[in-house]
């Protein structure tokens, strides 16, 4: 039985499904590097595991393309949603998603579910909460070595952590160099996605980003709730902003307990039945 992968993307963020209730393969991280190599694989940005059924809840794993597991994924979640509404797994309009990070409560709306809203859970600039080093602080405009040169910092967890480096000049350029050495830096004990942050006006920022375990990406949903988040909390933005990334625009709110509103769109690629021959390599990467 061959492997079957549907693919979608938010802004330009692509994830593949791997519905285990419908494939039957042991994924490791060998194999999920294959299935997202855009050579030799399917190619994405990554991989979203379930429905995980049998329990009263709907689960999703996120799986980066390197093979190492996210907390969360804003666009995931988002493109999770549209599928369990293609797949038949969910007929209401509002419900409930548990990710490793914890649960988010997702909204359809639209018709078609192309259109969704996500009550992403609260943000927090706390060091021993990011995971960031040293002393227990907010981690507010820090002054961090990348590549022995300094930045400016704010970094901030939203059930995954981020570094957010304000500037007035950004580019996917400046994002992997800097991302390159930011990503694993000595700072981060579990990692950290990067994003430079422009802000436009008081409801409009710009952001590239760098994503733990996956790179340069066009767009992140979770990037763009912490790149709000951080330049609400500078006090550069208003609570509600339009977050602008090369993929397309996320609607970000900052409610007033620090919960995250992320309002963005789904697009649906297509259905991948992996050849016998990729199929073959993947078992024998079990
Ligand atoms: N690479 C991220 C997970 C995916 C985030 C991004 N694709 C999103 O839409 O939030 C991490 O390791 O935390």
């Amino acid at each position: 039985m061959n492997i079957t992968l549907e693919k979608y993307h938010g802004l330009g963020n692509d994830y593949l499904i791997f519905d285990p209730n419908k494939n039957d393969l042991k994924l490791t991280k060998e194999n999920i590097r294959l299935i997202c190599n855009r050579n030799f694989g399917v190619g994405s940005d990554g991989l979203l595991v379930g429905p995980i059924l049998g329990q009263d809840k709907l689960e999703v794993k996120i799986l980066n393309p390197d093979g190492s597991e996210a907390e969360i994924s804003g666009n995931g979640v988002r493109i999770f949603g549209k599928y369990l509404k293609d797949a038949g797994y969910v007929q209401k309009n509002r419900f409930i998603i548990n990710t490793l990070s914890g649960q988010q409560t997702l909204q359809y709306l639209n018709e078609e579910g192309t259109k969704i809203k996500v009550s992403m859970g609260k943000l927090s600039f706390y060091s021993d909460e990011i995971p960031v080093t040293g002393p227990r602080r907010e981690v507010l405009n820090e002054t961090m070595m990348f590549g022995s040169i300094p930045y400016r910092v704010t970094c901030v967890n939203i059930g995954n952590p981020h570094c957010v480096i304000w500037l007035n000049d950004i580019s996917k350029e400046l994002v992997c160099r800097i991302g390159k050495y930011s990503e694993s830096a000595e700072y981060f004990p579990e990692k950290i996605n990067t994003q430079l942050l422009k802000v436009v006006d008081r409801t409009n920022i710009e952001i590239e980003i760098y994503e733990r375990g996956a790179g340069y990406t066009l767009a992140s949903g979770t990037s763009g709730c912490a790149a709000a988040g951080a330049a609400y909390r500078m006090g550069l933005t208003d609570p509600k902003m339009y977050v602008h990334m090369p993929g397309g625009v996320l609607e970000v709110e900052i409610e007033e307990d620090g919960n995250v509103l992320m309002t963005g769109e789904v697009g649906y690629v297509g259905r991948f039945s992996l050849s016998h021959e990729l199929t073959e390599q993947l078992k024998a990467l079990q």
